[in-house]
């Protein structure tokens, strides 16, 4: 695969995605630039190639319609300059939640979730066969904290950590490098889609900043990485924690503490 592959990401018109989108093509590499909205993936687009000079194509869709993240999906498979896939689309629901309509709960999961598994799966065949390749999944912190009372918009995030954790492990020896990106609130316009003035939050951390340490993260190769989290050493110790119980899973008997009901 090229040094510098094709970058396609997900969710490019706005906040994280569009600095992505940004940032990838100072660094020279060519877009492929995914949202429903056309007329801002024209304008980024546009303006990076002025600026940039690099080749950038977009492919309006709003993935969780089957048949447009079917045309990513073909995308993802046939083109084999893609080497870098950034799974960024994403978004929040309003409420609790109680308040949360049954049809907002799917369509968070098909778009914060499903389409992040099988944008994945269609690319990861052929970075095997390339021996090479990289995906960054853009998670959120909020998907290690059901104290923050958002439990459908974390259960996803959990999701995109979890998927990306298993995928390191899974592709990483094939040469694929996956990345589970957490950031905290950051200043994008995803706060305004669920009525919140990101103003009157405390400690939000700028689009470029974050950004810029997600790609300081991918230079490294960490498999997560936590932009606002500045003690590394309490992510290595939660790591740790969930590992130590792993050798003791496999029991014939129940714990002690489940024996007394019969
Ligand atoms: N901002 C924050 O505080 C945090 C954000 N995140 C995550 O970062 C990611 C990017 O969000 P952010 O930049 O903040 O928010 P924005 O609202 O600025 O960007 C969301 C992007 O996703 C696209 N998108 C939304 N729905 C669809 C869809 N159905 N199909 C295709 N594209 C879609 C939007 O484009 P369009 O409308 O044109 O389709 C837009 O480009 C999300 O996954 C979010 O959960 C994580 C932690 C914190
Ligand atoms: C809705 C949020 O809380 C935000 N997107 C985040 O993931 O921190």
């Amino acid at each position: 695969m090229a040094d510098t592959p094709t970058v396609l990401i997900t969710g490019a018109s706005s906040g994280i995605g569009a600095t992505y989108a940004e940032r990838f093509a100072r660094r020279g590499h060519n877009l492929l630039l995914v949202a429903r909205n056309k007329a801002r993936l024209e304008a980024l687009s546009a303006r990076l190639r002025e600026e940039t000079g690099v080749t950038i194509d977009i492919l309006p869709a709003d993935v969780t319609n089957s048949d447009e993240l079917a045309a990513v999906e073909t995308r993802l498979r046939d083109d084999r300059q893609i080497g870098i896939l950034v799974n960024n689309a994403g978004a929040s629901l309003e409420g609790t939640f109680v308040d949360q309509a049954a049809n907002d709960i799917a369509q968070l999961i098909a778009l914060n979730a499903t389409a992040v598994a099988r944008l994945a799966s269609a690319v990861a065949p052929r970075f095997i066969e390339a021996g090479s390749g990289a995906i960054i999944n853009i998670s959120s912190v909020v998907g290690l904290a059901p104290e923050f009372g958002m439990s459908v918009y974390g259960a996803t995030k959990a999701f995109v950590t979890f998927l990306s954790q298993g995928l390191s492990l899974e592709l990483g020896p094939k040469g694929i490098y996956v990345q589970a990106v957490l950031p905290a609130a950051t200043r994008t316009e995803l706060w305004e889609l669920v009525g919140i003035d990101v103003n009157t939050l405390q400690g939000v951390m700028e689009v470029g900043e974050l950004v810029d340490a997600a790609l300081a993260g991918f230079d490294k190769r960490e498999p997560v990485t936590i932009p606002p989290l500045h003690d590394a050493a309490q992510w290595d110790a939660y790591q740790a924690a969930r590992q130590t119980m792993i050798p003791g899973f496999a029991q014939v008997h129940a714990a002690e503490r489940y024996r007394s009901a019969s």
